[in-house]
């Protein structure tokens, strides 16, 4: 391989350094030193290796180095080291160097809990990657697109996302859209060159990477990858991060509302020690630690974490989410709108019969339509089966094409077969009646009247409304001057020759699935690009009894605000272009409603994009997964089912930690702040406080793994943040009135000095802070379910070594003293109270109205 390479695709000398596309193809080929038939695997290895993956930018993944000082820089943990460093330099070395370690040892588990969270995340989107049809070695083989190199050569599909820049090497009529580049709406061709074009922009025999194919098919070479791309120098410079999603943004809000308290709560204190005359320097470490105490600084960790287990869970049941916040979307999904053809049905369409318009197996009908399918199809089920059933050994040749595609619904070849010239058009009956002007009939051409008209329609309707797709095929001989070309515009003045029909079987599962979804709150609509009749027909199998079916005209003809309060009742539409689709789903949202849409194709695509959970199945096109937050593994709505169970579990686990965070932080709040005032000491010491807070982090670790209660699986869930709060204030007023009765039951019955004090009520605070987990993690009866084994082991665990710690001789290191058996026995006796009294609060706050739905 030449060693210039990098310069060659570059354009030596060139002041623009992409100018890849002033090169012609035999030169770039040369240049590359590359051929049509690909580069060798061990070629492709060695260029990757120095290109360079194919990757627009980098993965962003933070080192260990740059996470601990990120976190070390946090302004809580920042101050805390500054207060460790002045303890030490006033001789009290023990508590400088104890808080040192529980900050790091905190920092550690969270780095760590988070790498294994990302590294789990990213295997199940490595799974899902997309991938190239790229030559190697002569053969065409399926590669991840990160493999990508310069030289490669690439074949194209509909639906395909271009996954370099490069050269235009074959194209059957290839249309792609640029928009995520140059921003131009509409779809452009592609041919081969040279063009000579001056700009990137006119150079129409040039291929960018992040373009889709619209329609037709083709070959490309690669010039540059990754980050070299057009595309990759533009995302780099962007590097937007997607705007936050209702749960994230639900977070931050809580997030900050307990800053704003943590400040108020630390600037109280210390005003207290002050107008108290308590030693300063000591108040100003205990508000500090207090502030990190009470800071859910774990929140995000254990969302994340929760959210990968989750994300693992799913992927267990054949769901994979791109993005971790996509798993909450899905569980609060109340709609799904989903495409006709290999969600429902089988997608196995099999040609049932081709009649002329008389009703009569026509085998001229069949052989066009197969031409058609073969030399201008864009291998869709229906094209397959159309190629699958015709008479094989026809020599027909292809002199030009105008794709399928959604809006006209139809698609033409201009075909040659032995020195004679047919223009052959198929598609949807409507689409392709609305340009013929004759009918054959009895073997002889007669006018398309309205009778006929008639006549097609009723024989489509009849074989619709038993499931049965329909494709009409016409002709037009071109005159003999006409130039072999082919444009929508010469789709006029055809001759109907007659009618293709398909059955596609509703697969099995479908019918319960839908049941299942339905039991679980979600409401099942189809949107198809199909016939009313087909579609009505398909719904009736599948046991959505609806009776009314919107067609894309009829919602064209509403307005936004009239299709939201239509889309809402109505659960079937047809004839909808991908555009229409878009619509319902924005409707649909804009009435309340978490949308999700499931879909594969390229129609789909957009509406995928609009919906609040994006879903598709694995075998889709391109564009369709990459629109998707979330893909199936199997196109089945039952898997689909799965997922959205395991969603909501998630976001139930989510919401145990946060219950378990801000009502144990809010009670702490209220105790210290009343302690500062009403002891004539520290309830505990920075240190101990700062101990409590670790050993509390480390008894959390297990809820991510905690199963969760079968009726919070059986709803939508929305983000209620109403209910948190009133959970909070009851719950957390309610451990402060027991903190509270410790306090007097130390200070007044036992007379507890200040370390035997400290002692008792950090070992009561550890008891009533970790195992009201077992409390709050149910809703029914704290007995009637068995935790996780992890929660257990995480939770006793914590609390064997608090317990351990105060009263071991270890425990002077940190200002502990054993208070004594009596006063031991009196926190205990308290501790069992709170349970007991948290246990029935719970229950009654639980079974509240506000059982989450937004
Ligand atoms: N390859 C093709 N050639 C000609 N016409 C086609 C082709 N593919 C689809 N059509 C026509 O376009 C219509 C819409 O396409 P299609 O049914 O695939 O849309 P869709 O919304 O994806 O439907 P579904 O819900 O069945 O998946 C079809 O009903 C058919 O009439
Ligand atoms: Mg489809």
């Amino acid at each position: 391989m030449s060693d210039d390479l990098p310069l060659a695709v570059r354009g030596v000398g060139s002041a623009e350094p992409h100018s890849f596309w002033s090169i012609a193809l035999p030169q770039a080929f040369l240049r590359l030193a590359t051929s049509r038939s690909g580069l060798s695997n061990r070629e492709a290895r060695a260029r990757l290796e120095r290109y360079g993956p194919n990757q627009m930018r980098p993965d962003r993944r933070e080192g260990v180095v740059r996470g601990l000082w990120r976190r070390l820089t946090q302004p809580l943990v920042a101050l805390l080291l500054i207060a460790a460093v002045l303890a030490g330099s006033v001789g009290d070395f023990v508590s400088s160097s104890i808080i040192a370690v529980v900050i790091l040892l905190s920092i550690a588990l969270e780095i760590w809990q988070n790498r294994r969270a990302e590294a789990a995340a990213d295997k199940l989107k490595r799974s899902v990657a997309m991938r190239a049809a790229v030559m190697r070695d002569g053969v065409v083989a399926e590669v991840p697109v990160a493999q990508l190199v310069p030289g490669d050569v690439v074949e194209l599909r509909p639906g395909d996302i271009v996954p370099a820049d490069g050269w235009v090497v074959e194209s059957r009529s290839m249309r792609v859209d640029e928009a995520a580049l140059t921003g131009e709406p509409y779809p452009v061709e592609k041919r081969v060159g040279p063009s000579g074009a001056a700009t990137p922009a006119e150079a129409y025999d040039v291929m960018f990477a992040g373009a889709s194919l619209v329609s037709g098919s083709g070959v490309m070479l690669t010039a540059v990858t990754g980050a070299d791309t057009a595309l990759g120098r533009v995302a780099a410079a962007l590097e937007t991060e997607p705007p936050a999603s209702a749960f994230q943004r639900g977070l931050t809000d809580l997030g900050r509302l307990i800053v704003k308290l943590t400040i108020f709560l630390s600037l109280f204190v210390i005003a207290a020690q002050i107008a108290f005359d308590r030693p300063l320097m000591e108040a100003f470490l205990f508000a500090l630690a207090l502030a990190v105490g009470v800071t859910p600084e774990l929140l995000p960790m254990v969302t994340t974490v929760t959210l990968s287990r989750g994300a693992v869970r799913m992927a267990e049941r054949r769901v994979i989410c791109k993005t971790l916040s996509a798993i909450h979307d899905l569980g609060a999904m109340d709609v799904l709108c989903t495409d006709k053809t290999g969600t429902l049905t089988a997608a196995r369409i099999g040609l049932t019969s081709a009649l002329d318009i008389d009703g009569q197996p026509s085998a001229q009908v069949l052989a066009l339509a197969a031409a058609s399918a073969r030399l201008g199809g864009d291998n869709s089920p229906l094209d397959k089966a159309l190629s699958a059933a015709g008479p094989s050994g026809e020599d027909w040749r292809a002199l030009a094409a105008a794709p399928f595609d959604f809006q006209r619904r139809r698609s033409s070849v201009f075909a040659e077969r032995a020195g004679a010239r047919l223009i052959i058009v198929k598609g949807a009956p409507e689409a392709v009646l609305a340009v013929c002007s004759t009918v054959r009939r009895a073997g002889a051409w007669r006018e398309l009247d309205d009778d006929a008209r008639m006549r097609v329609a009723d024989v489509v309707d009849q074989a619709a409304s038993q499931g049965l797709r329909c494709l009409a095929v016409a002709t037009r001989a071109p005159a003999e001057s006409d130039a072999p070309t082919l444009s929508p515009a010469d789709e006029r003045e055809l001759a109907l020759e007659g009618l293709c029909f398909f059955a596609d079987p509703v697969k099995p599962t479908s019918r319960d699935a839908i049941a299942r979804l339905a039991g679980m709150g979600v409401r099942v609509k189809i949107l198809s690009g199909d016939a009313q009749a087909v579609v009505a027909h398909v719904a009736r199998e599948v046991g959505l009894h609806a009776s009314t079916v919107l067609t894309g005209d009829q919602v064209a003809a509403l307005g936004d605000e009239a299709l939201a309060e239509r889309a809402a009742s109505v659960d079937l539409f047809a004839r909808l272009d991908p555009d229409q689709k878009v619509r319902v789903v924005r409707a649909l949202s804009q009435a309340g409603h978490t949308v999700g849409f499931l879909g594969d194709g390229i129609n789909d695509a957009p509406a995928i994009r609009a919906a609040d959970a994006g879903l598709s199945v694995d075998g889709a096109t391109d564009v369709a997964r990459a629109a998707a937050d979330l893909i199936l593994l199997e196109a089945d709505l039952g898997v689909l089912a799965e997922g959205v169970a395991e969603g909501r579990r998630t976001h139930a686990n989510i919401l145990k930690y946060i219950r378990m965070a801000t009502s144990s932080n809010f009670g702490n709040m209220i105790s210290m702040a009343v302690a500062s005032i009403a002891l004539p000491f520290l309830p505990l010491t920075p240190v101990q406080v700062l101990l409590n807070n670790l050993l509390y982090d480390v008894s959390e670790a297990g809820i991510p793994y905690d199963a969760v209660d079968p009726d919070e699986a059986r709803a939508p869930h929305g983000w209620d943040i109403a209910h948190i709060y009133h959970f909070t204030l009851i719950m957390g007023l309610l451990s402060s009135a027991f903190d509270l009765a410790s306090f007097a039951i130390l200070r007044l019955a036992f007379g507890a000095p200040e370390a035997a004090f400290q002692t008792a009520w950090f070992i009561e605070s550890m008891i009533t802070q970790i195992l009201v987990v077992f409390v709050i993690r149910t809703g029914g009866p704290c007995w009637a379910t068995r935790p996780h084994p992890l929660l257990i082991a995480s939770s006793l665990g914590a609390l064997g070594c608090a317990i351990a710690l105060a009263l071991a001789p270890l425990g002077s290191l940190f200002g502990f003293a054993n208070p004594g058996a009596p006063a031991l026995a009196a926190m205990l006796a308290i501790s069992c109270g709170y349970l007991i009294a948290a246990e029935l609060a719970k229950r009654m706050i639980m079974r509240g109205p506000a059982t989450s739905r937004t």
